[in-house]
C-alpha cells in the first residue's frame, strides 16, 4: 500500500538542477529530439512518460553524455557541460547518478563492490572507508546488510533494484536518473519502491529524474510531469496540467481507464 506522501508544493525560487534547450539528437535521417527544452528543480521527483519510440531513454543518455547531440545546451548545476574543462566535468559527472532499466550491476561483482564501483573510479578512499559507505547506501535503500556479499544473481527483482539505487547513490549524487525503475516489479514491490524514492528525496534532497510508464508511480510519488511527444517537451507540470491539455495521446493516456482505476485508488488510500 502507498504511504500518504503528498507532491511537494513548487517553491517560487527554484534552482534548476538540470537544464535543456534547444537539444537536438538524431540518428542519419531520423530526427529523434528537435530543440527539445526541459528544467528539472532541485528536490523535486519528475516524472519522464511518452509513447513507446518518442525518445525518452535518447533524451537520458544524451543528458549523460552516452550519445551526441547535434545542437543545443546542457547545464547541469548552473554549468554549461561543453563549456567546462575535464575536471569540472569530472566533479559534474560525480554529481549524477543513473540507475539503468534493468538493474545493469555487474553479475561477477557482489552487490558491495558493484557500489564500490564508482567510487574507486571517482575517489581515492582507503577499503575500510569503501566498506563503511556501501553498508550505508544498503541500508539506505532497505536492503539488509547480508545483502552486500551475495551476487546479483541471488537477489529477488525488487532487491536488484534497490541495489542498483545504492550504486546510484554512492557518490552522494544532487540528480539521479530512474530509467523505468518500477518496471518488472509487482504492484506491491513498486509501491515500495515509489516510497523509498520519495524518502530519499525528502531526507537526502535528492532530485530524481524518472522515466516511467507506472501510473501509480506518477500519481503518487512525481511532483512535476513532463510529456515527451513531437520530438519535444509537448507539456510539464502538475497532474492538473496533464487533465488540462489539450492534445489526443495526453489525454488518453491520463484520462484513460487505465489511469482513472489508479487515480481513484490513490484518493481512497
Ligand atoms: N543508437 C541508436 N541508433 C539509431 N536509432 C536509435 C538509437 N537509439 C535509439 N534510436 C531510435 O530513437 C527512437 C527513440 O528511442 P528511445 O529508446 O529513446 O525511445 P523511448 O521513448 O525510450 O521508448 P520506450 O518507452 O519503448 O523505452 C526510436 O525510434 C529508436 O529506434
Amino acid at each position: 500500500m502507498q504511504e500518504n506522501i503528498s507532491p511537494r508544493p513548487s517553491p517560487s525560487t527554484r534552482e534548476a538542477v538540470l537544464s535543456v534547450r534547444g537539444l537536438t539528437v538524431g540518428f542519419g535521417e531520423k530526427l529523434v529530439l528537435d530543440h527539445l527544452d526541459l528544467d528539472v528543480y532541485r528536490g523535486e521527483i519528475l516524472g519522464f512518460v511518452g509513447a513507446s519510440g518518442a525518445g525518452k531513454s535518447v533524451l537520458m543518455r544524451t543528458v549523460l553524455r552516452l550519445l551526441p547531440k547535434r545542437e543545443g545546451k546542457i547545464h547541469i548545476l548552473g554549468s554549461d557541460y561543453d563549456a567546462v574543462n575535464e575536471a569540472k566535468r569530472m566533479e559534474l559527472d560525480t554529481r549524477l547518478g543513473v540507475l539503468f532499466q534493468h538493474g545493469a550491476l555487474f553479475s561477477s561483482l557482489t552487490v558491495k563492490e558493484n557500489i564500490q564501483l564508482p567510487m574507486r573510479e571517482y575517489l581515492d578512499l582507503p577499503q575500510k572507508l569503501m566498506d563503511e559507505l556501501a553498508y550505508l547506501k544498503i541500508d539506505m535503500v532497505g536492503l539488509d546488510a547480508d545483502a552486500g556479499n551475495k551476487y546479483p544473481s541471488e537477489l529477488s527483482g525488487g532487491m536488484i533494484k534497490r541495489a542498483a539505487l545504492a550504486r546510484a547513490l554512492a557518490l552522494d549524487p544532487d540528480l539521479v536518473f530512474l530509467d523505468e525503475p518500477t518496471s518488472g516489479l509487482d504492484p506491491i514491490g513498486a509501491a515500495e519502491f515509489d516510497n523509498l524514492i520519495a524518502r530519499l528525496r525528502d531526507t537526502l534532497g535528492l532530485t530524481v529524474y524518472m522515466v516511467t510508464h507506472d501510473l501509480d508511480s506518477l500519481f503518487s510519488v512525481c511532483d512535476r510531469i513532463a510529456v515527451l511527444g513531437k520530438k519535444r517537451v509537448l507539456v510539464e507540470g502538475t497532474l492538473e496540467d496533464m487533465f488540462a491539455f489539450d492534445d489526443p495521446w495526453v489525454q488518453s493516456y491520463f484520462r484513460g481507464k487505465r489511469a482513472r482505476s489508479v487515480s481513484v485508488g490513490n484518493a481512497v488510500e
